[in-house]
């Protein structure tokens, strides 16, 4: 069985470098994906109340550690505080939904999953009537919010806290206001999007980045007929037959390679084994290089439902 290595967050915990990505998995497919993966080696799933589907999420897990596969200790699960939550009186009683959701007395990892905030009390995307898009904003600042993530580690209910979709001027102003420095950033990474500068600042203050839609996230919802498909790049076809090896492990391990965790989603059994069986190969020099050469600002994930919110992450700073 493979198994991923893990790399100690600032935290003090053990953060396995690969995880089982969960957004999109629908209810009825992602209990068997969740039970396949942790029988194939991984120890670490992505999760987030925005993807609707914790509590399949949990059953798997609850199953797992009752017929004795795992010990709760053995596994690392994060969840998303989304963006309707960001209020400070709606955060505990959020994370206990969603461990309540999940089964589970603490979370590995609890992020905030989006910096802006979005009205609360109603849909996860709540329509501003004048628009066909836009959701309606809130003025909460999230560094308020991050307070609230302070006093739920310290109270145990998270063992580790961070941020996601967050710039580099946003983990400046949480370090500037915060007392707990977040242990992971995740991010939008892959090929068309690989994030050094970022993963280098982050790095200089002690955060590891998780790559989020690493294969590039080829199922998201908005894709059209005719964009890039990562897999199908014929130079990443290439090296995939020299190494002898799919083209979504030259890619993982690619991105292994530039220092961060990646979470690529699978619901097929043997895609979701062929992706944890990346750390019996080394991609050489010239071939990182060949794979530097697809960034591109390739970014899928925009939050245009978001578009014009004053703490947008991409709309006004550079990385
Ligand atoms: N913090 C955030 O804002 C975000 C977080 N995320 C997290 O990151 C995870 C991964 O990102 P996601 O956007 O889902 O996309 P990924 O880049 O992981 O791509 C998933 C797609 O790739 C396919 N796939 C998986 N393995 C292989 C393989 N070996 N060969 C070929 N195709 C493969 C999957 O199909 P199949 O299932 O049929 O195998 C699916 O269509 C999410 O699931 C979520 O947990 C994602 C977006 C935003
Ligand atoms: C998938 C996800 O996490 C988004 C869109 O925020």
């Amino acid at each position: 069985m493979a198994r991923a290595p893990t790399v100690k967050l600032n935290s003090g915990f053990e953060f396995p470098v690969l995880g089982l990505g969960t957004w999109k998995s629908k209810p009825g497919e992602v209990t068997q994906a969740v039970k396949d993966a942790i029988d194939a080696g991984y120890r670490h799933i992505d999760c987030a109340h925005y993807y609707q589907n914790e509590a399949e999420v949990g059953a798997a897990i609850k199953e797992k550690i009752q017929s004795g596969v795992v010990k709760r200790a053995d596994l690392f699960v994060t969840s998303k505080l989304w963006s309707t939550f960001l209020k400070p009186d709606l955060v505990e009683p959020n994370l206990r939904l969603i461990l309540s959701h999940l089964g589970l007395d603490y979370l590995d990892l609890f992020l905030i999953h989006w910096p802006c905030a979005l009205k609360e009390g109603g849909a996860l995307l709540p329509k501003r009537p004048d628009h066909d898009v836009l959701s309606e904003f809130s003025n909460v600042d999230y560094i308020d919010t991050w307070k609230e993530l302070e006093r739920l580690q310290k109270l145990g209910l998270t063992r580790s806290i961070g941020v996601s979709n967050f710039n580099k001027r946003q983990i400046e102003r949480i370090i500037d206001n915060g007392t707990i420095v977040p242990a992971t950033n995740q991010v939008e990474c892959h090929p068309y999007l690989n994030q050094k500068k970022l993963i280098a600042f982050c790095k200089s203050k002690g955060i590891v980045i998780t790559a989020y839609s690493p294969l590039g996230s080829p199922d998201r919802p908005w894709a059209q007929p005719g964009d890039p498909i990562l897999t199908e790049e014929p130079k990443i076809k290439a090296l995939a037959t020299k190494y002898n090896k799919s083209s979504a492990q030259i890619i993982l391990r690619y991105l292994i390679q530039l220092g961060v965790v990646v979470i690529p989603k699978s619901v097929n059994r043997a895609r979701i084994v062929q992706n944890i069986n990346v750390f019996d190969f080394e991609l050489s020099t010239e071939d990182v290089a060949i794979m530097d050469t697809f960034n591109c600002n390739g970014r899928v994930c925009q939050f245009v439902e978001a578009s014009g919110h004053p703490h947008h992450p991409f709309e006004h700073d550079e990385y």
